[in-house]
């Protein structure tokens, strides 16, 4: 590819389509790319795209990797450091998520403020072992992992565009695959976490570590039930059936954000 990216988007559950905006793309498989993982969920189509995105050169993750499916935490965060060697500056994640928050509601967005790193905190950090320091720091600091300028960029955006169900909020990852017991809502939410989710927090960490700037979005694709008498349980086509009823919203959003980004001296990318 001629393609130079600036800018890597990954595209969580059921947001491939947010590819869809790049011009210009050339595809690859995963299991064309040496040591890539491979993706095996539903909604992750396994390619990276690359093009351009209002005059910005971009990679697109169509499909990332979770731990619970049998990758090892550098593995399933193996991308971000192939991003970083083809000169990526920022990294914009997006995931579906949980709602633990009692004013969130299912196709809302959250802006990530902060993340728990839940399996980070428990011994599951990408960063275990030996430090590359290539990359980055052996103690990397995570106090402001989500880039502020680039968060207050994406709100004004959604005032611009007219978005009201937009909220700011913490993120937790979690292991899954299961999604969670009622008593696991109820301590997450204890914890100040908004939303939960399977993925995301690793991948900002070595983000972080590499020096890439990062801005995150959640879709809120269920509730996340704290009391016991709340009836029904989420299942995964729900949540890719709300990506998909939001994703060009999505789509807008991300396209703005890198066109502001690009012509804006004060977010310049070198
Ligand atoms: O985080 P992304 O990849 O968007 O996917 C979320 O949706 C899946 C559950 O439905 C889990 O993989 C969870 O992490
Ligand atoms: O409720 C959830 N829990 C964990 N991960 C998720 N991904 C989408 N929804 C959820």
């Amino acid at each position: 590819t001629r393609h130079r990216p600036k800018v890597a988007i990954i595209c969580g559950s059921g947001l491939g389509v947010l590819a869809d905006a790049l011009q210009h793309s050339d595809s690859f498989k995963y299991s064309d790319i040496p040591n890539f993982p491979q993706s095996t969920v539903q909604g992750h189509a396994g390619q990276l795209v690359f093009g351009e995105l209002r005059g910005t050169a971009c990679v697109c993750m169509k499909g990332r990797f979770h731990m619970y499916e049998g990758h090892q935490p550098a593995k399933v965060t193996f991308p971000i450091r192939v991003f970083k060697l083809l000169g990526v500056k920022i990294l914009i994640v997006t995931n579906a998520a949980g709602s633990l928050a009692d004013d969130y509601k299912t196709g809302d967005v959250m802006i990530i403020k902060d993340h728990i790193n839940l399996l980070g905190l428990a011994g599951q950090n990408p960063l275990i072992g030996p430090n590359i320091e290539q990359f980055g720091p052996r103690f990397p600091p995570m106090t402001s992992a989500y880039d502020k300028d680039l968060c207050k960029l994406a709100m004004d955006i959604c005032k611009r565009l007219g978005y009201t169900c937009v909220h700011k909020g913490i993120y937790c990852m979690v292991s899954g695959p299961n999604f969670e017991t009622v008593a696991e809502a109820r301590f997450l939410h204890s914890l100040g976490a908004d939303a939960v989710g399977m993925s995301t927090a690793a991948e900002v960490v070595v983000a972080k570590h590499c020096g890439l700037r990062v801005f995150g979005l959640s879709l809120i694709t269920n509730q996340v039930k704290k009391d016991y008498s709340e009836k029904g349980s989420v299942n995964h086509d729900d949540v890719l059936g709300v990506s998909k009823m939001r994703a060009e919203m999505l789509k807008a959003l991300v396209s703005e954000m890198i066109a502001e980004v690009c012509g804006c001296a004060c977010l310049l990318l070198d």
